[in-house]
C-alpha cells in the first residue's frame, strides 16, 4: 500500500484541528506537517496540543516546507490560500484534497488545470450521506420534473464567510442537471421586496446563518396538496474530516486527475 504522509492547511481552523485529529486516529495515515498562515497564535506549537497529545509535529508557517513533507495535503481554508497551495502540491507532485468552498470560476479552472498533473479531490463537502443525498436529488427530480416549485434551504455556524454553501450550489448544479437547465440561468438567491409570484423554472435558493449549526442542507420540492423534502444534518465536523481521509487513500493509487467524493465512494 502505498505511504499516507498527510499535510493539513489552515491546522488551527475549525475543520484543520478536525482533520489532525482524524489523521493521529487513522491506522493507516500518518501527520507528516501542519501549517497555518504566518502569524498565526498557532504557529510554533506542536499539532496536537489542542487535543492534549504530542505528535512531535510543530505547525510551521512555510507551506512549501510543509507540502515537501507529504503525499497528500488536506486544504480547507479560503480560495486564495488553497489555490497558493495548489501551485505547491504541483511544483511537488503532491495529491490534494481540496474542501474548501467560495472558489470563482477561475479558481475553479485553475484546479482543473492543476488536476492534469496532480491527483485532486475536490468537493464541497466530504460526508458521505451529503453524497448519497445528491444521488437522492437527482432521482427526485426526475420524478418531480413538473409541478413542484424548488427551493434549497441551508443553515451555517456564525462564521461561515461564503453563501449559499458549496454544498447547496452543487445541490442547485445536480437538481438543474436532471431538470435540463442551467443553475446560471434559473438560480434565484434570497428574495426581497415586491418579487412577483414565483417562476415555476427557477430554484431557490435561502441561507441562514447563526450560533454552532455545522450544516443543514433541505431541499423541498413543493407541489399542490403535498411536498416533498429531502434533509440532511452534519452535527460534527468529524464525517468531513473522515471523507477526506477516504479521498486521500483514494488519491494514493492516482498519477494525476480531477475527482470529487462521488468518485471516492464509487456513486457515479
Ligand atoms: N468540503 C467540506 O466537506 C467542507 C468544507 N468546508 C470549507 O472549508 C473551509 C474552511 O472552513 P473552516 O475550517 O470552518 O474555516 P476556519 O476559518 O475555521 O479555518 C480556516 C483556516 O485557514 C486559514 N486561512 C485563511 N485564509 C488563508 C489563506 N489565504 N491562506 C492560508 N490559510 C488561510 C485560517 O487561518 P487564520 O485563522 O489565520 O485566518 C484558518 O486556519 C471553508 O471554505 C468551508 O466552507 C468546511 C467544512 C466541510
Ligand atoms: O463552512 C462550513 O462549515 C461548511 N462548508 C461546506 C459548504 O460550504 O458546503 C460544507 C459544510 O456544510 C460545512
Amino acid at each position: 500500500m502505498t505511504a499516507l504522509n498527510i499535510a493539513v492547511a489552515g491546522a488551527s481552523g475549525r475543520m484543520g484541528r478536525m482533520l489532525i485529529e482524524a489523521t493521529l486516529q487513522d491506522g493507516t495515515a500518518k501527520l507528516a506537517a501542519a501549517f497555518d498562515r504566518p502569524g498565526s497564535p498557532a504557529v510554533g506549537k506542536d499539532a496536537g496540543e489542542a487535543l492534549g497529545v504530542q505528535t512531535g509535529v510543530a505547525i510551521g508557517d512555510q507551506p512549501e516546507a510543509a507540502i515537501a513533507q507529504a503525499t497528500c495535503l488536506i486544504d480547507f481554508t479560503r480560495p486564495e490560500g488553497t489555490l497558493e497551495h495548489l501551485e505547491l502540491c504541483r511544483r511537488h507532485g503532491v495529491a490534494m484534497v481540496i474542501g474548501t468552498t467560495g472558489f470563482d470560476e477561475a479558481g475553479k479552472a485553475a484546479i482543473a488545470a492543476a488536476a492534469q498533473e496532480i491527483p485532486v479531490v475536490f468537493a464541497p463537502n466530504m460526508a458521505v450521506g451529503v453524497n448519497l443525498v445528491f444521488k437522492l436529488l437527482d432521482t427526485a427530480a426526475r420524478i418531480l420534473n413538473e409541478g413542484y416549485d424548488i427551493e434549497v434551504v441551508e443553515a451555517h455556524h456564525r462564521h461561515k464567510v461564503d453563501a449559499p454553501s458549496g454544498t447547496a450550489l452543487r445541490m442547485g448544479e445536480v437538481l438543474a442537471q436532471a431538470l435540463g437547465r442551467d443553475l446560471a440561468d434559473c438560480a434565484v438567491y434570497g428574495r426581497e421586496g415586491v418579487t412577483g409570484e414565483r417562476d415555476p423554472s427557477t430554484i431557490g435558493f435561502a441561507t441562514v446563518r447563526g450560533g454552532d449549526i455545522v450544516g443543514d442542507h433541505t431541499v423541498m420540492f413543493c407541489g399542490l396538496g403535498e411536498r416533498v423534502e429531502i434533509t440532511h444534518k452534519a452535527s460534527s465536523r468529524m464525517t468531513f474530516a473522515m471523507g477526506s481521509l477516504r479521498a486521500a487513500r483514494f488519491l494514493a493509487e492516482k498519477k494525476s486527475g480531477l475527482f470529487d467524493m462521488q468518485d471516492v465512494l464509487g456513486l457515479r
